[in-house]
Order: structure tokens, then sequence, then C-alpha cells
């Protein structure tokens, strides 16, 4: 059956509907009427159209799905020791990345196919309903071109980042013009986005640079890990050449956070990530204040973050990083449609991350009457039921 051919969908008993939309705000007691993958009305439940079938989600709280814009979920191998190690007072290195890159070419495609989608799945599952993903665990052209290939079969939203190690044994420089030629090469028909681990250990602000403009010039919109483990160069470069986003920002100067303000780029930040590498948390409340635009991510990664929910992002963010429910959840939803130029809708692509007229069908569904309970609630399983593109695929334990 196709979307158009299930006829349209009235979803009642909506507690509270927060649609992350400038015109319609939150809305208490709503209701949302999907039509194919897009949102064909929502407001007061009083005025609601007639529809072909109804569903009663019984006095639940609805917000857009996540739009979680940076993860890495093409890997194999498990870093529990290594994070051991760093909860007994061990630093975060880079050079950690190498031991998942080992694991990751020796996994055949079938099995690295298999995880990338059961982590897909287990997003989704915690309300998940957009990913970005990157490659970086390859670090060869036949690694990462396969990485690359695997992800598009599941994100919609793939990066190239084989700018994420050099690896051992080779000049970094020569690297560098690998990642620039034959690997990009390679990647480019499966990909979006070109991203670069701008840091001590990993690349130079010269040498992101020269991987940047290379992807720019193939195509490629920009990303950049900046600013994660000390002062730096990454939110500078990444404002330069208005990358569409830059990610992890511990370590910000007022410059960078004045330059972040006054630019295109959005700052995003990655809650579990601080927590798990035990680094000061990124001054969203700061950067919001300036008036940056900031977005929430999950990095779900077996390094720094190994988490996939969003809700726990959000949780953070609000108890810990100083936000407020409202503005964490816009960061997690328009936020991360921003950093992924996904904000705007065309004919053919509606927009995500907020609930309006025309955006795409993306609900979730809390177990709980309001937002609130995201970051009131901390840790409980409140992802209830999730639409993706009109489609209900996640349901609430023990119904049909
Ligand atoms: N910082 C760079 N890359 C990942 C960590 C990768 C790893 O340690 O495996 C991150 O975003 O935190
Ligand atoms: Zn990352």
């Amino acid at each position: 059956m196709s979307l158009s051919d299930r006829g349209s969908v009235l979803i009642t008993g909506i507690a509270e509907l927060t649609t992350v939309d400038e015109e319609l705000g939150t809305i208490p007691d709503a209701a949302v009427v999907i039509e194919g993958e897009r949102i064909a009305w929502a407001g007061p439940a009083s005025r609601a159209p007639a529809a072909d079938r109804a569903v009663d989600v019984g006095g639940r709280a609805v917000l857009p799905g996540w739009v979680d814009s940076h993860t890495h979920l093409v890997f194999d191998g498990d870093r529990a020791p290594e994070f051991a190690a760093r909860m007994a007072g061990q630093a975060y290195e880079a050079g950690g990345i190498a031991v998942t890159a080992d694991a990751t070419r020796a996994a055949d495609d079938a099995r690295l196919d298999t995880l990338v989608a059961a982590r897909v799945r287990e997003a989704l599952a915690g309300g998940t309903t957009s990913l970005e993903t990157k490659t970086g665990y390859g670090l060869t052209v036949r690694d990462e071109a396969r990485s690359a290939r695997i992800a598009a079969a599941h994100v919609e939203d793939v990066t190239f980042l084989g700018a994420h190690l050099v690896p051992d044994g080779l000049d970094p420089d020569d690297y560098v013009e690998l990642v620039c030629g034959s690997m990009l090469s390679a990647v480019a028909p499966h990909v979006r986005w070109a991203d670069v681990f701008c840091e001590r250990g990993a690349f130079t602000v010269e040498q992101s640079r020269r991987v940047l403009t290379a992807c720019r010039d193939a195509g490629l919109g920009l990303r950049v890990h900046g600013n994660q483990l000390g002062p730096g160069g990454g939110v500078a470069l990444a404002v330069e050449l208005r990358a569409a986003s830059v990610d992890h920002v511990n370590h910000l100067t007022d410059d960078d956070v004045e330059a972040l303000a006054g630019s295109a780029t959005v700052a995003t930040v990655l809650p579990a990530c601080d927590l798990s590498t035990r680094a000061p948390l990124a001054p969203a409340r700061q950067l919001l204040d300036a008036g940056a635009t900031v977005a929430i991510a999950s990095n779900a990664n077996p390094g720094t973050s190994w988490t996939t929910s969003m809700n726990f992002c959000v949780a953070t963010a609000v108890l810990q990083m100083g936000l407020s429910v409202a503005e964490a959840v816009e960061a997690a939803t328009l936020g991360g449609a921003r950093a992924l130029r996904r904000d705007i809708g065309t004919a053919d692509r509606p927009a995500i991350g907020r609930l309006a007229v025309d955006t795409r069908a993306d609900l979730h569904v809390l177990d709980a009457p309001s937002a609130v309970h995201l970051a009131y609630r901390p840790g409980m399983p409140l992802t209830w039921a999730v639409w993706r593109r009109g489609e209900q695929l996640v349901r609430p334990v023990g119904r049909p």
C-alpha cells in the first residue's frame, strides 16, 4: 500500500502539542491530521477536520521526532575498557579511534549493515526520526567507501569523515592528500556532507581547511568537529567556510561565541559526550543568549558517547546546561534540522524538525502529559509511539 493509499489519519487525545513552529507554538488539547508523509492540519482539537480514520493517544504529549544531526553509527567493536579507564581518571584521547577502526575493518559488509540497521532502529524507538551518520572508522579508501555505502542504505544524511585520525604509520600530509583525492572520489556518490576532526592529536587547522575545501569543491556540504578537547581554530574555520555546523564546542573564547552568533553555522552541543568524557559542558546557555543557533545531538559512537538516546541528551541539556525544556526540545528538533539544512522544505522533500502544514509527519508521542516530563522524569522510558513519514513505526507495548 502506498502512502497516499493509506488515507488521512486524525490523531486525537493530544494533551499538549509542541509544534516548535513559530506561528503554531504549543497547543493544549490538540489534534493533528496526517496525509501521506506530510502533516495536513494541526491545531486545537475543537477545530479538527474529519479524516479517514482516527487514532487516540490518550491524553499524551506530542512533539516532532528528534533530529539527531551528529552520530557515528558505522563501526564494530567495543571500548568499554577504555571508558572504564576514563572513569578511573584517564583523559580521553583521539587515539582510541584506531581501536574501533581495526574492529570495523575486520567486519564484513553484512555484519556492518546489520549493526547500523539495529542502531537506527534503536534510535527510532527512542523518538529519533531523522539521523545524520558519519564514516570515519574505515580510514582506507576501501573501508571509507563501504562505510559510506552501508550508511546510505539506512540514513538520509551521510557524512564523509575520512579526516577522523591519521592511521598509524602514515605521514599526516600524505594522508590528507589521500583523503582529498581517491578517498573523496570513492565516497562522494554516497554522501551529502564532509566533516573533519580539527583538534590536537587529529588534524590541524591548515590540514582541516585543505580537506574541507576539497570536499566543498566536490559538492559536499561542510561540518566540523571543533573545540572539543581544548581551545583552537575549529570554530573560526567552520564560520569562515560557512559550514552548516560546528560540533562539540566545549572550549570557546568570547570571539568564538560572537563569531557563531553572527553566522549561519549552527553550534551543535553533545551533552552525552560531555558527560562520558567528563569534559566541561559546552556553553549552550551562553551560545543561546548570544544569539547563536544551537542544536543538540547524541554523537552516538563507541568512544565518547555510546548512546542514541536523544531523550537523555535533552534531559541533560536542561538539568546540566541550563536550557529550559522548550529551548532543549527546539535544539533537538528544529536545531538539528537547521544543522542539516533540512528546516526548509521543497516540493519533493518536506521540511523536518517542526510540526505544521506540509512538514514531514514525524511525530514523537510521550507517555506523559507534557514535554516537561523529559527532564522532570530523567532516565524513564518516555517514548510511547513514533510516526515517521506518516507511518506509525513504534507502538506502545501491548498494542497492535
Ligand atoms: N571527536 C571525534 N570523534 C568522536 C569520537 C570518536 C572516538 O573516540 O571513537 C566524537 O565525536 O567524539
Ligand atoms: Zn563526532
